[in-house]
Parts: structure tokens; C-alpha cells; sequence
């Protein structure tokens, strides 16, 4: 008999495909309002400021692909096959797990590929691989988070690392690491969420690993509602510690994301590299882990030990 087939759901945000996709993509974000002519513009603006379109969907494969080899090169045991699910457009995440079930899988196990739990993201993500498994009677287990897997603090320390390695002294001593990821509504905390915290703790052991102490937390690419989101943004952040701490070089690390898309490609190298320029301060930002082996293989090390966990 041969090896089991472990189907291996790999979720991620998604991202449109070509500008035709946007309205449709950005009314499933709004869970199915239409965005204003107006809001709508604005988005198609950002995607051409990054250059049209985003590399993301590229990348989500390549990490896919990357993850299912590593695995499979790994282990022996079981014959790990990757789908790939996305939350606001096509494959979704319900279209992958009935593509396992078309394909006879009755086992999986699931990751998002965003470091940090919370119940607006992973949570939602979660459920609906859940419900779609249960449906086709697939056994499905999902990796919750892994904002402090020792080898995800050691890619960002050595990334963040070498930025300031290459900082003349005088620079240095001037240099604040900015840890941000994704802002949400305020309102995720009444429920006990742990999000902030888990920010929090992948920036401490990020400080831990590579000696920087001068770092400062910060949301960024908050939503267009009424409703208060965390803060402080990246960038009215940036502005403070300029003016109150006296820094004159920042390194914002977006922890939150693991990709080059638009919230890092134009939220951070752009909206806040104006904020630099326009205070005459230097802007950083260490490569994202993208496909990078040494990323791949921190995830594989998470799969694995949900799968080696569950058969125990
Ligand atoms: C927590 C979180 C993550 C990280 C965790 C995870 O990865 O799941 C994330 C990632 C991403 N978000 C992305 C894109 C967008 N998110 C939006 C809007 C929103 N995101 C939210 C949350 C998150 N988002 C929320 C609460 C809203 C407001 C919704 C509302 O209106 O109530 C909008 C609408 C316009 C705007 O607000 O900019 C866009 C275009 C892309 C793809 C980029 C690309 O295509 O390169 C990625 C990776
Ligand atoms: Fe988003």
C-alpha cells in the first residue's frame, strides 16, 4: 500500500488577479457591500502605485509550492498535498477543501499564512475550513498561530540585523525599530483577543534575539469606518518618536505579514518613507520572508508539529 495523503489547506488573504477582479474583491472584503466610486478608486490608485497589480498571488503559490516540498523532503511518513484556499477570492477557502474531497483526501491539516491569531482573521478563516471539511467528512486540524516559532523571531532578527549592521555608528544609536501588523477594531479586545499580546510577545523575543532595545509597537493599514481601531498608526508613531525620542532612522518591520503586497509595499515603503522624508529621517524596511528556505522551513516545523501532536 502506499502513503497516505495528507491534504495540506493553506489559507491566505488573497488579492486580485487583474483590475477587473478589484470591485468584485474588495465588495467580497466588505462581506458583499459595493465600495464607493470613490473608495473603489482609491484601491485601483494603491494597486498602481505598487505596479498595477500585486506580486502576492505569485508569492502565495511560490510559498505553497515551497511548503509542500519542504514537507514532503522532510518526512516519510505521509505524502502531504497542498491546496490553496483564500479568504476574499477565487480558490477559496471552501473551493480547496472540496477540491481535497473531489480528490479523495479524508485527512488534512490547515495554516494561515499570517503569524498572529485573532478572531477577525484566523478565527474566521479557521471556521470555514472547519465547516467546509465537516461537510465532505474530511478529519481537519488547524495550526491556530505561530507568532513566536523560534524560527520565524530568527528570520526577522537576522533580516532586522543586517539592516542595522550596514547603519554607520552615528545612525545606529539614533535607529528605532518600528514592529507593527495589520490594525482591527478596537472592539476585538471586549472579547478577550489575542492579538495585541501576541504582537507584543513576537516583538519582545525579536528584541531578545538581536539586542535592539529602542523598538516601539505600531498598527498600521486601518480600515475606512467609524469605529476606533488600535493604535498608534506606523505613522503618526513615526512622527512621535522623531519629535518626543529624538530618533532619526527608522526599520518598521511588519510582522503581521509575510509577503511584499500592498500593505507593505505602498503602506509602509511608501506612506511611511513620506512621513521620513518629510522629517529628513532614513526609512528601512528588511526584506519580508516571502519564499525565503529558512522561512519555509520554520512553517514546515509548525505543520509538522500539529501533525505528530494530533497522532500522538
Ligand atoms: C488582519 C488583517 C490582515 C492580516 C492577516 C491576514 O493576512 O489575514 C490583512 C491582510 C491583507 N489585507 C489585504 C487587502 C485589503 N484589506 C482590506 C481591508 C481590511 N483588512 C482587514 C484586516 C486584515 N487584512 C480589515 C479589518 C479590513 C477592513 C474591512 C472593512 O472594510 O471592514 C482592503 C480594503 C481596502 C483597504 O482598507 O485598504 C484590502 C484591499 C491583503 C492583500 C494585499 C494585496 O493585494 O497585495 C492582505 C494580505
Ligand atoms: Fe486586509
Amino acid at each position: 500500500m502506499g502513503k497516505k495523503t495528507l491534504g495540506l489547506l493553506v489559507m491566505a488573504y488573497g488579492t486580485p488577479y487583474k483590475e477587473e477582479d478589484i470591485e468584485p474583491y474588495y465588495t467580497d472584503i466588505r462581506h458583499g457591500r459595493k465600495p464607493s466610486e470613490e473608495a473603489l478608486q482609491d484601491l485601483k490608485d494603491r494597486y498602481k502605485a505598487i505596479g498595477g497589480i500585486s506580486p502576492l498571488a505569485r508569492i502565495t503559490e511560490e510559498q505553497t509550492k515551497a511548503l509542500e516540498e519542504k514537507l514532503n523532503t522532510e518526512q516519510d511518513d505521509v505524502e502531504f498535498k497542498a491546496y490553496i484556499g483564500l479568504k476574499h477570492i477565487h480558490p477559496f477557502i471552501e473551493d480547496a477543501v472540496q477540491q481535497m474531497a473531489e480528490d479523495g483526501i479524508d485527512e488534512a491539516v490547515s495554516i494561515v499564512l499570517a503569524p498572529h491569531y485573532s478572531t477577525f482573521s484566523v478565527k474566521s478563516y479557521n471556521q470555514r475550513a472547519t465547516d467546509t471539511a465537516e461537510k465532505y467528512g474530511i478529519a481537519i486540524e488547524s495550526v491556530e498561530s505561530w507568532y513566536d516559532e523560534p524560527g520565524f523571531i530568527t528570520y526577522w532578527a537576522d533580516q532586522i540585523s543586517a539592516v542595522y549592521d550596514d547603519m554607520p555608528v552615528e545612525e545606529r544609536e539614533k535607529a528605532v525599530l518600528v514592529v507593527s501588523a495589520h490594525s482591527l477594531p478596537e472592539k476585538i479586545l471586549q472579547d478577550g483577543d489575542p492579538y495585541v499580546d501576541q504582537l507584543k510577545e513576537t516583538a519582545r523575543l525579536i528584541s531578545e534575539a538581536t539586542g535592539i532595545r529602542n523598538y516601539a509597537i505600531g498598527w498600521q493599514s486601518e480600515g475606512n469606518t467609524p469605529d476606533p481601531w488600535l493604535g498608534p498608526d506606523v505613522q503618526d508613531l513615526t512622527r512621535d518618536l522623531y519629535e518626543q525620542k529624538g530618533y532619526r532612522s527608522f526599520v518598521y518591520a511588519p510582522v503581521g505579514f509575510i509577503a511584499d503586497h500592498l500593505e507593505v509595499l505602498y503602506d509602509n515603503d511608501y506612506e511611511c518613507k513620506v512621513v521620513c522624508d518629510e522629517l529628513g529621517a532614513s526609512y528601512h524596511r528588511p526584506e519580508m520572508p516571502n519564499a525565503h528556505p529558512q522561512f519555509i522551513a520554520t512553517l514546515a516545523d509548525v505543520v509538522l508539529k500539529k501533525v505528530k501532536r494530533d497522532a500522538q
